[in-house]
């Protein structure tokens, strides 16, 4: 089973931060200490993939990780015939997610089948899809390929379909931006995580993973041809987007 994260608490020469075998052992303990309202959005994001997923059609879990919203999509939608495509860049996260996956198998009939993929989402062949969920991923894709990356997700997403998107947000109004960052630290210290570690993960995070505000995520999903954006989870600065063709 997974490990309580202490990967950031001895001192340690600035890194960035990847998702390799270190954080992976250590990543469900990680998101869920880091990220308010992981679990929430997780669950949720299978409940509302049911609403949108259509019978012999694909389900895309683009930056799976471990899983997580792959394993919800396989408690919540019950659509014939439909199959789950989950992608991951990081060959340490698709190894233990293959894992995790078949002891779900195990466990449990019939549930959808799944195929565990890895590659760069950037360059992988895309086909169509009913729902395609990124969660707190493009928050990870350099932000001159975001454009492009939801083009082609758009282009590849079945009428009555839906991306489900989550990200950490910024403000642009810096008192909101202090106030929501700042409640963001104090939820990590809630959570057990020392100053030391505050700070280093950070700084592994500063040149890896760059926030947009809600009116730039907005703007860029408009631009990408999907014709509604709705906000349906926020909490502190991490929120959670249905977006529809
Ligand atoms: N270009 C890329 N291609 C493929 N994968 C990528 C790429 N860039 C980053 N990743 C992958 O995107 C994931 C981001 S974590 C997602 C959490 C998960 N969705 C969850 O619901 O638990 C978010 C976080 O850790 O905050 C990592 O597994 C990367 O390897
Ligand atoms: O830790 C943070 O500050 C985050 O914003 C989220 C996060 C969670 C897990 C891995 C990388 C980033």
């Amino acid at each position: 089973m997974s490990e309580a994260d202490r990967l950031f608490a001895s001192p340690q020469p600035p890194a960035d931060f990847t998702f390799n075998e270190d954080v992976v052992r250590v990543f469900p303990d990680m998101i869920k200490r880091s990220v308010p309202g992981y679990p929430t959005i997780v669950e949720n994001l299978g409940v509302i993939a049911a609403r949108f997923a259509q019978p012999h059609s694909r389900l895309y879990d683009l930056g799976c990780s471990l899983g997580a919203v792959t394993q919800a999509l396989r408690r919540h939608v019950r659509a014939e015939g439909t199959r789950v495509v989950a992608i991951d860049n990081s060959t340490a996260m698709v190894t233990r997610c293959r894992e995790y996956l078949s002891a779900q198998d195990s466990m449990h009939e019939e549930l959808l089948p799944v195929e565990v993929v890895e590659a760069d989402i950037l360059d992988v062949p895309l086909e169509s899809a009913s729902v395609i969920a990124l969660n707190f991923t493009l928050q990870f894709i350099a932000p001159k390929q975001r454009l492009d990356l939801l083009s082609r997700l758009r282009a590849n997403l079945l009428p009555g379909g839906a991306l489900l998107l989550s990200e950490k947000i910024r403000f642009s109004e810096s008192q909101t931006q202090e106030l929501l960052n700042g409640l963001h630290l104090d939820f990590k210290r809630a959570n057990g995580y020392s100053e030391l570690e505050i700070a280093q993960k950070r700084t592994a995070l500063e040149n890896v993973m760059l926030t947009d505000t809600l009116d730039e995520h907005r703007a860029r999903l408009q631009g990408a041809g999907f014709t509604t954006v709705v906000p349906w989870f926020q909490c502190l600065n991490f929120t959670s987007l249905i977006a529809l063709p």
